[in-house]
């Protein structure tokens, strides 16, 4: 087929989450019950009608496919598995009669009910956005549910908009499913790639019938060496995929979009497929440095869409440098686009919104609508030469030279700490001694306890929101923290927890509290981008040297402590998952900004100590997160991201037992990393994999406290105490129950009180009969 012309600007795709987290606030309403399934329609209508227009007026082409289709009631991942009918038969009575999924289905798969477990959900690459897992099995049938795609793509016909509709590709659909729970063993979702193509090919069809000039595939996983999948096989079935719907006669041109990192061997791979246009990441990939004659012969007869807007951070960045990348693409074809590197789903909405932000800050800033404006500004320097732009330019790269002189960007007493490290700071020393110096804790034995957070209950974020207005003062505010805090100590004893926490009520965000508090971070009022479903983080911007000019915690943490006899855990952000979670300075190597965090919670260690707390959690649930795409750069991002907890925590003495938490499965991948962090206990989660890591765990040599997750906190169900018991059974047959530690899988903040209660009493009870069984093993002769 001969392309339709690719518009020259455009972006892989857009916040869905609304300024004013509008669809946050209907889908809970839905959820609630307060509105229904047409009132949310019609609010999520008008979403995608500003967002049309908005992007319009910001530059890009409203009939030229310059604008995705890109909204999603919850996620993308469960879009696709909908509109390709692979829904798990567990949700069959909750669809009509053609399979169809209303918007009640939807969400009963994405949240579950009853016993019937909602999709896991799990990382996209290496962000904190989280989808949610395709179950694909050998019975799994595939078949058309096009409607809602159709829909919005009609909706903007009717509005005046040729816009391009986006869906997740069929490769990476099957490398991002798991196999479902009944499957045989070795079966591997993308073993069904022949089955699903053709259902990608109907849905071209349907496309192309209805007017789509352009489609977009979303097709990451081929930038990724971490999919767990033999990369030729990978490879293989994109070549397989996109020739079949490539010889498709009737269809839209398409785009394949491969965001978070260079193609690498994948991009001949798919140069070699009949698809008219591959998308380029150039901000964390490059271009790549020779090809082979055939692949650039077939590069140059597609359209390359240089990605060069950074999607995944808010800087303005170097726009000259982007206009020379741009440029650079085009030796390689003549057909080049300008875009964004990824969805710009990882950033908010608008930079303007900000009026408490400083002004010299804002101007170093970009988020979405910034970004669309300066892909905008690239494409017209494409189209009509540099010189069109060079205002443009300057002004982006006079902004940069501010920004590097700025003060507070370097800060040389922060500077000179650094410098002056020693490998000893890195080092805890003797675990067998700190063990026994432990032992004051008086522990029982399979010890309980939380992961820190208790419900954030809307009577808590009022008290918040009222403090944000000024309708409370600060002492009103504390007051009523406290008054939580107790509520919250008391609790815990009367279950019958060993080891207790404060709760973490004053925390907006386990992130955000700490970069309100540190020198070197901004806070942002509306900068909320979507986390997974409806929920959403205000990343905090790290601009600068990061300080800490008081302590952090220590008033909370002490005041808990002083209303019981029991150890409270002292409870801090590790820093990688402080970088993983904000938006970052991009202005020197990610290593020497943790190390600054880590020195500042370091310091707060040792108040914490001062204060009279033995037990510290050093959260650091995002170092899977941040683990590189490339295989190539994980050994130095482990090196950093383990080195710089260790300088966190190195300072404490021996007799304070340092915890840390992890909480995404997947932690063969990591276990080194967990080894080499050193702390002397770690929690992390297992309930919803029924405990498979303690065989992972058994055998890879770690010898220190562990707590594998035995309560599911991302459902309101609560577990009986007879499946605790199961799963710790199954846990002391693997681990020494002197090294055992029994906990939820995370922390307790977006449940309700009544089931955390039950849970939490069931989960003591079950504790109560495993550490018997343990006593009568232990002492047979008295047990007969
Ligand atoms: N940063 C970060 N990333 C993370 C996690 C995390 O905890 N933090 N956990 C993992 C899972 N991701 C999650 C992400 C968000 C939430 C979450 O609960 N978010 C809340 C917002 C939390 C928050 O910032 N709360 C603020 C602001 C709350 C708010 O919306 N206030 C209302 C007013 C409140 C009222 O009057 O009731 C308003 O501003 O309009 C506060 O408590 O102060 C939400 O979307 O609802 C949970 C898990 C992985 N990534
Ligand atoms: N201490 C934190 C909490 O309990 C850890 C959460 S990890 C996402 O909420
Ligand atoms: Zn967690």
């Amino acid at each position: 087929m001969t392309a339709p012309a690719f518009p020259t600007g455009t972006i892989l795709g857009y916040p869905r989450i609304g300024r004013r987290r509008e669809l946050k606030r209907a889908v809970e309403a839905f959820w609630a019950g307060t509105i229904d399934a047409d009132e949310l329609e019609a609010t999520a209508a008008e979403l995608r009608s500003a967002t049309r227009e908005r992007l319009a007026a910001q530059g890009l082409d409203r009939t030229g496919s310059a604008i995705p289709e890109s909204f999603s009631f919850y996620d993308q991942v469960l879009d696709a598995a909908v509109a390709v009918g692979a829904v798990p038969t567990r949700f069959a009575r909750f669809l009509g009669d053609d399979g169809s999924v209303d918007l009640g289905a939807y969400f009963t798969i994405a949240r579950g009910v009853g016993d019937d477990a909602p999709l896991e959900m799990t990382k996209w690459f290496d962000s904190n956005y989280h989808y949610l897992v395709p179950e694909i099995g050998p019975d799994t049938s595939f078949s058309l549910h096009a409607e809602r795609i159709l829909a919005e793509f009609a909706e903007a016909k009717a509005q005046g908009f040729l816009t391009r509709p986006v869906v997740v590709g069929p490769v990476t659909f099957l490398l991002l499913a798991k196999a479902a729970d009944d499957a045989p063993e070795g079966f591997r979702p993308i073993d069904r790639l022949a089955e699903l193509v053709p259902v990608y090919e109907s849905l071209l069809a349907e496309l192309a019938r209805a007017g789509a000039a352009w489609v977009q595939l979303d097709e990451p996983a081929l930038v990724s060496e971490s999919i767990d999948e033999p990369r030729a096989r990978v490879l293989e079935s994109a070549a397989a995929a996109y020739d079949a719907l490539g010889a498709q006669e009737e269809r839209p041109a398409i785009f394949v979009a491969a965001p978070y990192g260079s193609l690498d061997d994948a991009l001949p791979v798919l140069a070699a497929t009949p698809v008219e246009a591959i998308s380029l990441d150039l901000v964390r990939g490059s271009l790549p440095e020779s090809l082979d004659p055939v692949t650039a012969e077939a590069l140059a007869a597609k359209t390359l869409v240089a990605g060069v807007v950074d999607g995944h951070n808010i800087w303005r960045g170097d726009l000259a440098d982007a206009f020379d990348r741009v440029t650079a693409v085009q030796r390689l074809s003549g057909s080049v686009a300008v875009s964004t590197s990824t969805s710009l789903l990882h950033v908010p909405h608008d930079v303007e919104d900000e009026q408490a932000l400083d002004a010299r800050l804002v101007s170093w800033l970009a988020f979405a609508d910034q970004k669309v404006a300066q892909v905008a500004t690239l494409a017209r320097g494409l189209a009509e030469g540099r010189d069109a732009i060079a205002a443009e330019l300057d002004e982006a790269s006079a902004a940069l030279a501010d920004r590097s002189a700025a003060p507070g960007v370097r800060v040389p007493a922060v500077r000179d700490r650094l410098s002056a490290l020693v490998g000893g700071d890195f080092d805890r020393g003797d675990y067998a001694a700190r063990v026994a110096a432990q032992t004051e804790l008086e522990l029982p034995e399979l010890p309980t306890t939380t992961i820190g957070s208790f419900p954030q209950t809307s009577d808590i974020r009022r008290a918040r929101a009222r403090l944000g207005k000024g309708e409370l003062d600060s002492d009103g505010y504390a007051q009523l923290m406290r008054e939580e805090i107790e509520r919250v100590v008391r609790l815990q004893e009367e279950i019958g927890l060993d080891v207790l926490v404060h709760g973490e009520p004053e925390r907006n965000d386990m992130v955000q509290y700490f970069a309100e508090l540190l020198d070197g971070f901004a806070v942002t009022e509306h900068g909320w981008v979507q986390s997974y479903g409806s929920r959403c983080t205000r990343p905090s911007i790290l601009w600068g040297d990061v300080s800490r000019s008081a302590p952090m915690t220590v008033e909370w943490s002490s005041y808990a402590q002083s209303l019981t006899e029991k150890p409270v855990k002292g409870m801090l952000t590790g820093p990688v998952t402080i970088l993983a979670w904000s938006f970052v300075r991009d202005d020197q190597p990610l290593g020497d900004t943790a190390r600054q965090v880590a020195l500042a919670l370091r310091d707060e260690i040792a108040d914490l100590e001062q204060a009279g707390i033995k037990v510290i959690q050093v959260d650091e649930p995002a170092l899977r997160e941040l683990l590189p795409l490339k295989l190539a750069d994980q050994p130095a991002y482990l090196d950093w991201s383990v080195g710089s907890f260790k300088l966190a925590t190195a300072g404490a003495a021996a007799a304070t037992q340092v915890h840390t938490h992890l909480c995404y499965s997947e932690f063969g991948v990591v276990i080194d990393a967990i080894k080499n962090l050193d702390a002397d206990v770690t929690s992390i989660e297992a309930a919803r994999s029924r405990m498979e890591v303690v065989d992972d765990l058994a055998t890879s040599g770690f010898d220190h406290g562990i707590g594998p997750g035995v309560y599911d906190i991302h459902s309101p169900r609560v577990p009986s105490t007879a499946e605790v018991q199961a799963l710790l059974e199954r846990a002391v047959a693997e681990i020494p129950a002197s090294r055992l530690w029994v906990n939820p899988d995370c922390g307790l903040k977006t449940r309700g009180y009544d089931e955390t209660v039950a849970s939490l009493e069931n989960i003591l009870e079950a504790t109560r009969a495993v550490r018997a069984g343990l006593d009568a093993r232990a002492q047979p002769a008295l047990a007969g």
